[in-house]
């Protein structure tokens, strides 16, 4: 399977973090999600993908190309970043004007029809929009010149359910085209839930899985039982544990949940489980 992103030994330093050799690929034709906690790395990783950040070590090819020092080809890239930069006081037909130099396939009548169907008039100025209309403004620009791949950083936070479920349907409809992939970070992991195929999670600046979605959710499970099954519990690897007064919930691999006292369940996790329950980490003391 060829790869529309494939990182590898990323490093970027900061005195306080660092990407520490990250290493992952984003199938060509496939959503993927790319999860973690506030901190985590990926906004840093992203914009390493994208040359908005100068990395430290390590290499990135965007579709098939080597980033080389100077920056990514990103005509064939469309990027939706948390923070917008497009100027405030433009009409959206200035934006058009901004914009379509950059792109040889830029397609007039397709950026139209994306913001009719958006309700976005083109007389309307950047600082009128609401957030969801800011999200659908990049994404329209995107689908109009001509991007195979859509790197969307936290696209879906602030929104409200309508507009996260149209900013989904159209991520899906990105990828039935032939070719076209997406790389999209959310701490929104229902979204994923849905309509992700492949999972990255970093957590504190390195990979903690990249694979298919499915995989990850086989192979982890939350096991539930009482305080006083704890100590039985001494040869299982817990990853998370919550305790309260009666019990106990803990991430596990469910390949190493073998020998398990009765009475113990391994139940199904969810994404936003993962999260957590890595981020907290096992002391069963
Ligand atoms: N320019 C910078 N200088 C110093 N530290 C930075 C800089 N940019 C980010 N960091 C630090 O790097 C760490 C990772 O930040 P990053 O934005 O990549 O995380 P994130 O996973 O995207 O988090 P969030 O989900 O909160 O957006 C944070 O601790 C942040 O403070």
């Amino acid at each position: 399977m060829s790869n529309a992103i494939k990182v590898e030994n990323l490093i970027k330093t900061y005195p306080s973090f660092a990407l520490k050799g990250v290493s992952f690929e984003v199938p060509k034709g496939y959503i993927t999600g790319f999860i973690g906690p506030n901190g985590a790395g990926k906004t840093t990783t992203i914009k390493s993908i994208i040359s908005f950040l100068k990395p430290d070590g390590g290499t990135i090819e965007l579709l098939g190309e080597k980033v080389k020092e100077g920056g990514a080809a990103l005509e064939k890239v469309g990027v939706v970043m948390d923070t917008p930069y497009l100027v405030k006081d433009w009409t959206i037909t200035d934006v058009e004007k901004a914009v379509m130099p950059f792109y040889s396939a830029w397609d007039g009548d397709r950026f139209k029809s994306l913001l009719d169907r958006f309700g976005i008039a083109k007389s309307l100025k950047v600082r009128e929009l609401s957030r969801g209309m800011t999200v659908k403004l990049s994404v329209a620009i995107s689908l109009s010149h001509g991007a195979e791949l859509l790197i969307l950083d936290e696209p879906t936070s602030g929104l409200d359910p309508v507009a996260r479920e149209e900013i989904c349907e159209l991520l899906q409809e990105f990828v039935s085209e032939e070719n076209h992939s997406v790389l999209f970070s959310t701490h929104i992991t229902k979204d994923l839930e849905s309509i992700a195929d492949y999972i990255v999670f970093i957590l504190h600046g390195e990979i903690l899985y990249a694979g298919p979605k499915e995989d990850l959710m086989e192979a982890y499970g939350l096991l539930k039982g009482g305080l006083s099954d704890l100590p039985l519990l001494s040869h299982v690897h817990l990853i998370g544990l919550k305790k309260n007064s009666v019990g106990f919930e803990a991430l596990v691999k469910k390949e190493e949940a073998v020998d398990l006292p009765k009475g113990i369940l391994v139940e199904p996790v969810s994404l936003d489980e993962l999260i957590i329950y890595f981020h907290r980490g096992g002391n069963k003391s």
